[in-house]
């Protein structure tokens, strides 16, 4: 059945939200928080190791009950049984989206086209384990009979920054394999990535849902040559593999056919990591914490799926989002994960959301008059703060962030994991509070600079009253990442939802890619 095609700007809550937010906008979040001593308890919601704490947002509990009633009368509901129910809801390209069949951890089927797809679902799986074991145990051999040292994932887009932000956020889970990332056609990354490797020890996965990808099929064919300049072609069986749909095109390269690991068509790309895309995760940090990871994204989707909307944390993350992108006018977001493990998270949301929700034509077909997709940035705090965080602060734009943070280091030391968390709490607290003319005042009467207040005065005053989420985990675990992730797709989906627009294509990518071949061609 067909998601509804409801206009969110026509429904009643949207018109009460217009009102409500003539209202509220000019109240500070200071007054908010010394109206309501236990405004932190009332707006943070807890699941397994995480505590999402929502007080610093310009909302009130009526905000939220108007916000609700938009997810309401835009039936939700029913969408969430259709995406997981594996309806056609990526209508124009008539699939299903089904990424979270493949962490389905429950003993229920999955129907596509009323045929239980949690079957090849769970063989695949196990063909990712056997060979994960081979390979990290050291029974693989390569073409002169030496285990692989070196793995290498070739692939762009979805079959690249979902795998390579996992593998850099495991990277304490890590084994003995180095795993290296090539994606752009620029000739110089993939000469920069082999020019050390060993072709005797190194394993290449070609990643590529569609295998036509030409950033993915030029650098795999220069680096077949490569490795046929030491190696027959018999040795290929033993270092490559390769992740698609379109088997026959994999044949065609020459990829023998028991190293082909299928997925299929309805996992987009940029959903993909818990697919056989995972493949060089599950390699990275063994086949257990891959199974981990899954575990968590589950658990998240349990969540996601049956807790109503109010006690719901991606249904209140994205309805949050929403009020912020189309009442006050954001145009972005700021994603500030405060551990260096999650350095690429944020560029891996950059496609997720951005290649999801980046559209401006609804489920009609019609031109959208609002406001879609936010544009997502950001990467590691505290480094953060000593880069950009000026323009948050004090900048004329209002820029909601995603505070992430952990109350336990991985290595255990404990003097830098309570400087880095002060400094995670500082910030948002900043944004959220501001500095006044008083305090500013008393400031610099005690730095004895009496002369200068006047002066100084306006620009050090912080206006506050800047939004942030405080999205708090227990520790960087696979399962707990694999459920931050999946928190992340469930708010995609919901906002795409609300916004009426289909999420799952990005025909906006096509344009430059044809171009591009023709300039190629005519060059
Ligand atoms: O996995 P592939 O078929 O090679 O596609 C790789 C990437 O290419 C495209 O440009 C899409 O916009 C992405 O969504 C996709 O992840």
């Amino acid at each position: 059945m067909a998601l509804k095609n409801i206009n969110p700007t026509q429904t009643e809550a949207w018109k009460k939200l217009d009102t409500h937010f003539q209202n509220i906008q000019a109240t500070h979040l200071r007054s908010l928080f010394n109206d309501n001593p236990s405004r932190k308890e009332e707006f943070t919601l807890k699941f397994n190791d995480f505590s999402v704490d929502f007080s610093k947002n310009r909302i009130t509990k009526e905000t939220i009950s108007h916000l609700i009633s938009l997810a309401e009368e835009t039936e939700l509901k029913d969408a969430i049984s259709k995406y997981f129910g594996g309806d056609e809801i990526n209508e124009t390209e008539g699939r299903a989206v089904l990424h979270t069949a493949l962490r389905n951890k429950s003993n229920n089927p999955v129907l596509v086209d009323e045929q239980n797809v949690m079957p090849e679902i769970r063989e695949t799986l196990s063909k990712i384990e056997s060979f994960t074991n081979e390979v990290v145990s050291g029974n693989w051999k390569g073409y002169t009979n030496k285990s692989i040292t070196d793995v290498v994932n070739i692939g762009i887009g979805g079959s690249d920054l979902g795998p390579d932000m996992v593998v850099d956020a495991l990277k304490y889970y890590k084994n003995h394999l180095n795993v290296h990332f090539v994606s752009n056609i620029d000739g110089d990354h993939v000469q920069e990535v082999i020019k050390n490797l060993n072709p005797e020890t190194t394993l290449f996965v070609i990643v590529s849902k569609t295998f036509t990808t030409q950033e993915t099929l030029t650098n795999a064919q220069t680096i077949r040559k490569w490795f046929l300049q030491t190696a027959n072609e018999a040795a290929i069986a033993k270092h490559f593999v390769a992740v698609s749909t379109n088997l026959k095109s994999v044949a065609e390269f020459g990829i023998d056919n028991s190293n082909i690991f299928p997925m299929w068509n309805w996992v987009g790309g940029r959903f993909s990591l818990w697919s056989t895309v995972g493949l060089s995760i599950s390699l990275a940090v063994g086949f257990e914490n891959f199974n981990s990871l899954l575990t968590g994204a589950f658990e998240m989707d349990e969540h996601f799926k049956n807790e109503a909307f109010e006690n719901n944390i991606p249904v209140q993350l994205a309805l949050i989002g929403i009020w912020y992108n189309n009442f006050f006018g954001s145009e972005t977001e700021v994603i500030l994960p405060y551990s260096q493990y999650l350095n690429k998270l944020s560029a891996y949301l950059q496609q997720a959301i951005m290649e999801s929700n980046g559209k401006s034509v609804d489920r009609n077909g019609d031109k959208i008059d609002y406001q879609t997709g936010s544009i997502v940035w950001g990467s590691a705090g505290t480094n953060s703060q000593h880069a950009y965080m000026q323009l948050v602060h004090q900048g004329t734009k209002m820029i909601p962030a995603d505070f992430i943070g952990f109350e336990e280091s991985l290595y255990g030391n404990q003097e830098h994991h309570e400087k880095l968390m002060a400094n995670f709490y500082a910030q948002s607290q900043a944004l959220a509070e501001g500095k006044t003319k008083d305090e500013v005042h008393l400031d610099l009467k005690l730095d004895g600079k009496f002369d200068s207040i006047e002066k100084l005065m306006p620009f050090k005053v912080f206006e506050g009253n800047k939004p942030s989420n405080t999205i708090l985990i227990k520790k960087l675990t696979p399962s707990n990442l694999g459920s931050l992730i999946s928190m992340y797709e469930h708010k995609i989906f919901v906002q795409g939802i609300i916004w009426n627009i289909f999420s799952y294509d990005q025909f906006g990518v096509e344009l430059g890619k044809e171009l591009a071949h023709k300039i190629y061609a005519n060059r």
